[in-house]
């Protein structure tokens, strides 16, 4: 329980080192597009929309280039003199035709726009929905070997990019594809020869912001590499601020700070000149089709091969496109970090779950608390065993002290009972039921725990204290509260149980935590009790409250107490010895006293050091 403490130092770093190529895109694009076609009638609906959209759209240089050439013919034939009836004549319709296309296309764009993002979010809703549900169902080993980091950027930083890539940039996609073929299919039937050297002056231009993109890439990885990195080292200097001053190493700390800060600069500023520098130079390049269509045109419009309204299309064709193929490359290259983003959710999704609970399961009805561990045979890992074979059978009403050298199995013990994993042999019991037979659920509101880390969530201490119980009215609280003497500190607080809490929040101590956790085990009332002797962050006064307390809710119950304190412990029905996994000595206090045993050894020296068994 306690392996799974604050991981996520590392946060910062894993979005940034994150995989940006997908191993398998053609899977991850196949299960996507399974799950977008879920929406078919809106995706149908989205694609004719763009589709009707970008043909208006991309008909309307050739009606306003129309437009002026019937306005030089107009000119020519009646000269000026026609006024502006004249003009109302030759402009009337093209202007109301493009007003027309112009209005219809902006119509359908809104549309394609409205609908695709209420797709995308669908998407990401129902992933999100699948993603937390999924956290419920991972068994603990997974949380063991993965950072809180890593899967809260595969929840919030993997999603975001899904979706930013499905809600816009395949619009984008979509909308440039359609554009830049209607526009080209146009611009070959007005002049082929035109057309093909504006594609070619174009084709320098990509080939040029491709690699220029290439290089800013390069340079916005850099710069969030070691902006990572920075941040890493800031984040742990900050939690770790009171080691760092009482080890006065303030200055190693700034030094390191200062040399990461001046590579972020170096990086930053390259990744800026790239940026501001450079993309000038891209823009001027994609004017080259522009340049193509003037002095080319030119040239026919003066021989009479081409009119001017033609030129001036060709010219609007030219803008029209340049903008798509730019769009269409930075989807191209999006597409790919959202695909090594979806591969990354697929992944999370498929991680292997809990045990589910059996078909059909036994119910122990009224539990008595008797616990049995038949030959039990465990590791964290198949391949290195901890407990090899551990028999042990507990009484109901009984109280069980489990004591042992760091690292000896006690915390596995009770996390085997709590079936947080899974046993490789041997089976454990409550009250004669194998407790794989048991809903988890069952199991877990018959096993009340108090550990050493306690957890509260963001919210009021009445809350907190109800977690085990969620229907307890107040006055059931307050009794818990009592019981667990925290009710005397909660009325000192300025809001009483309504005042708004959580672990991180520094207003309650670590023993008032530990006692508003032993309310809640109180009120939830459990038939057995796994207690987690806090160590070192109490203070004497508090720990004697804390362990009243604990004796308070163990009464009546089968309890297993992780003691540290060999003093708190005299009176348990059975200490058990443990080492290296096994349990090395079982008896009561005086009995392992009695003899030349490792429990006399520790006994014996913790009250040699002093303090600590007093
Ligand atoms: N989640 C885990 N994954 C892999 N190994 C683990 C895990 N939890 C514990 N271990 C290993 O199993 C052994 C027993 O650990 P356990 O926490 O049960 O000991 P403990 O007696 O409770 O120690 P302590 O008094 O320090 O809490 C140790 O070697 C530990 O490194």
């Amino acid at each position: 329980m306690k392996k799974n403490k604050d991981k996520d130092k590392q946060m910062n770093k894993n979005a940034f080192e994150m995989e940006d190529v997908p191993k398998n895109s053609k899977a991850v694009i196949k299960r996507l597009l399974s799950l977008l076609l879920q929406q078919k009638v809106r995706l149908l609906v989205v694609v004719s929309a763009t589709l009707v959209g970008i043909g208006l759209y991309a008909v309307t240089p050739l009606i306003l280039g129309r437009a002026i050439d019937a306005l030089v013919q107009g000119i020519n034939e009646q000269g000026f003199g026609g006024g502006f009836e004249m003009l109302m004549d030759i402009l009337k319709r093209p202007v109301l035709l493009f007003l027309g296309a112009y209005l219809l296309s902006s119509f359908f764009s809104f549309i394609q726009e409205y609908i695709m993002a209420g797709i995308g979010e669908r998407l990401v809703l129902s992933l999100r929905k699948k993603m937390s549900e999924k956290i419920t169902r991972l068994p603990l080993h997974y949380y063991d070997s993965h950072q809180t980091g890593d899967v809260l950027s595969r929840i919030t930083n993997d999603l975001d990019r899904v979706a930013e890539v499905v809600k816009t940039g395949s619009l984008q996609f979509i909308s440039a594809i359609f554009n830049i073929t209607i526009s080209i299919i146009i611009m070959l039937s007005q002049s082929p020869l035109l057309t093909v050297l504006i594609l070619a002056a174009m084709s320098i231009s990509m080939f040029a912001t491709k690699w220029i993109s290439e290089k800013n890439f390069e340079a916005a990885s850099e710069n969030q590499a070691v902006l990572g990195e920075l941040n890493g080292n800031i984040e742990e200097f900050f939690t770790g601020n009171l080691i760092i001053k009482g080890f006065n190493q303030q200055e190693a700390v700034t030094n390191i700070v200062r040399e990461i800060s001046e590579r972020q600069y170096a990086a930053n500023k390259k990744a800026q000149f790239v940026m501001y520098a450079i993309y000038p130079a891209i823009r001027f390049l994609t004017q080259l089709g522009f340049v193509v269509t003037a002095i080319v045109g030119g040239i026919f419009a003066a021989g009479g091969r081409m009119t001017i309204g033609t030129v001036q299309a060709f010219l609007q064709y030219v803008n029209q496109i340049s903008d798509p193929i730019t769009q269409a490359s930075y989807f191209l290259n999006s597409l790919q970090t959202a695909l090594a983003s979806a591969e990354r959710v697929f992944e999370f999704l498929d991680e292997e779950e809990e045990v589910p609970d059996t078909t059909s399961p036994k119910h122990v009805t009224a539990p008595q608390g008797r616990v049995s561990f038949e030959h039990v045979r465990f590791g964290y890992a198949p391949d290195s065993i901890l407990m090899q074979d551990v028999s042990l059978t507990v009484q109901p009403n009984e109280m069980v002290a489990i004591v042992g050298p760091t690292g000896a199995g006690k915390t596995t013990l009770v996390n085997l009972l709590m079936r947080f994993y899974e046993l490789n042999g041997g089976r454990i019991l409550i009250d004669g039921t194998d407790i794989r037979e048991l809903p988890k659920s069952e199991l877990r509101k018959m096993v009340g725990m108090v550990l050493q880390d306690t957890w509260l969530f963001q919210g009021t201490i009445a809350e907190n204290i109800a977690y085990g119980k969620m229907d307890a009215i107040r006055e059931e609280i307050i009794q818990a509260a009592k019981a667990a003497r925290c009710d005397h500190f909660i009325r000192t607080l300025e809001y009483g149980y309504d005042t708004v809490i959580s672990s991180e929040d520094g207003s309650v101590s670590q023993g008032q935590m530990q006692l508003l956790t032993i309310a809640r085990a109180m009120l939830a009332n459990p038939s057995l009790m796994i207690l987690d002797e806090a160590t070192s962050s109490v203070d004497t006064r508090t720990e004697v409250e804390v362990q009243k307390a604990m004796a308070r809710v163990m009464k009546g119950k089968t309890s297993f107490v992780i003691a540290h304190r060999l003093s708190t412990i005299k009176s348990a029905d059975m200490i058990l010895v443990m080492k290296n996994g096994t349990i090395i000595e079982k008896g009561t206090h005086e009995e392992l006293l009695a003899g030349d045993t490792f429990y006399a050894d520790l006994y014996n020296s913790q009250f040699a050091s002093g303090g600590a068994a007093s």
